[in-house]
């Protein structure tokens, strides 16, 4: 299935591209007043072929969870089980993104790509573990080739089910205590920029515990001789960055914008465009987190980030934020009255 859409991502169709200009500048509106919700429903409209291009409601948020197992080296104060019960609070709505979700109506799935623990069924559950956290990457690869491709894969068919099953709109959400130091570790892999100036304060560590988070991601990055995104992924990532991977992937094989959360999801699309640069085209980069390393990414996918907030939390609660902005810029598409029809005069 990788394969497969790294072939069915194409470049952004230029005719609806050129139409989608055309009418903005038609629109009841100085031309560019609306800044970068122009360009982006213009882009938009590229990315689906079409223009307008489809308001992306429906909107559906996956939550990809995974454990680390390089919480061993003490780069986040909080205990592993904290992944697990935050799956559980997501699942029973207790979360802040299940606050903010309600607030936008998106559909949130939880997918258990790698908890260590085991997990109660629940409805808006998905079991697909590929195995019970990774290996800690300061010692080890994190995860072989064929659980990086598998989690890759689960990421895939949750896009593949949800767009299917109605989404005009993928979001990124993650949970995994520890991943932001797999996160950092990618970006640097992946930027080449200094792994002090892409590791960052996670959940909120004092500066002894931040040392020897750059530490660790110095050493994994030093050691890191691959060049191949999936060696990559799998030396220094995480499952939950993997199976993001492929839902990213899968969103621009299908032409679905994907909304992109912080600094795990931002790792995640330096992966999915190492495997097909083109994959950038459906990116939409919901906020600017606080983390270091979010910003470096987005810098070199030249994303620009829709809502700037001062967020770290993850879990897909920025992209969900920026979702109205996304909706809206599409909208206006749809909905704005001409110069001609409303007979408003020309400057
Ligand atoms: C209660 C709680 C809820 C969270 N929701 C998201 N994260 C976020 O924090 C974790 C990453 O930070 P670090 O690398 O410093 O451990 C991830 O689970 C991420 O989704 C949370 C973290 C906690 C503690
Ligand atoms: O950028 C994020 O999404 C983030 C930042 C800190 C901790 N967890 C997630």
């Amino acid at each position: 299935m990788l394969n497969e859409t790294l072939a069915a991502i194409r470049p952004l169709d230029d005719e609806a591209i050129a139409a989608a200009r055309a009418l903005q500048a038609r629109l009841t509106k100085p031309m560019g007043s609306l800044g970068a919700l122009e360009t982006l429903a213009v882009r938009l409209a590229g990315l689906a072929g079409a223009c307008p291009p489809p308001i992306p409601q429906p909107a559906a948020l996956a939550i990809f969870a995974g454990d680390h197992g390089v919480h061993e080296q003490g780069v986040t104060p909080w205990p592993q089980e904290v992944t697990a019960q935050m799956v559980a609070n997501f699942v029973a709505g207790g979360a802040v993104v299940n606050a903010f979700a309600r607030q936008a109506g998106v559909g949130v799935t939880v997918v258990d790509v790698g908890v260590k623990a085991g997990l109660d069924p629940a409805d808006g559950l998905l079991d697909r573990k590929v195995r019970a956290g990774t290996r800690d990457l300061s010692v080890e690869p994190a995860m072989t080739r064929a659980e990086t491709l598998q989690a890759i894969e689960v990421g895939m068919r949750v896009a593949e089910d949800l767009v299917r099953q109605g989404a005009r709109a993928l979001l990124t959400g993650d949970m995994g205590i520890a991943n932001t130091t797999p996160s950092a570790a990618l970006i640097a892999a992946f930027t080449h920029v200094d792994p002090a100036a892409v590791t960052g304060l996670g959940t909120g560590i004092d500066s002894e515990t931040h040392a020897r988070k750059v530490a660790v991601v110095t050493s994994a990055v030093v050691g890191l001789h691959a060049e191949d995104p999936i060696d990559i992924l799998a030396a220094v990532g995480g499952l939950e960055h993997a199976a993001l991977t492929g839902y990213i992937l899968r969103a621009a094989a299908l032409r679905v914008p994907v909304l992109l959360d912080g600094v795990i999801a931002a790792s995640a699309a330096l992966a999915a465009h190492a495997l097909a640069p083109g994959s950038v085209a459906a990116m939409v980069a919901g906020h600017r987190s606080a983390e270091p390393g979010a910003s470096v990414a987005l810098g070199y996918l030249e994303l620009e980030p829709l809502v700037d907030l001062g967020l770290r939390l993850g879990e897909g609660t920025g992209a969900v934020l920026a979702l109205p902005i996304v909706a809206s810029a599409v909208r206006v598409l749809h909905e704005v009255a001409t110069f001609d029809s409303a007979g408003v005069a020309h400057k």
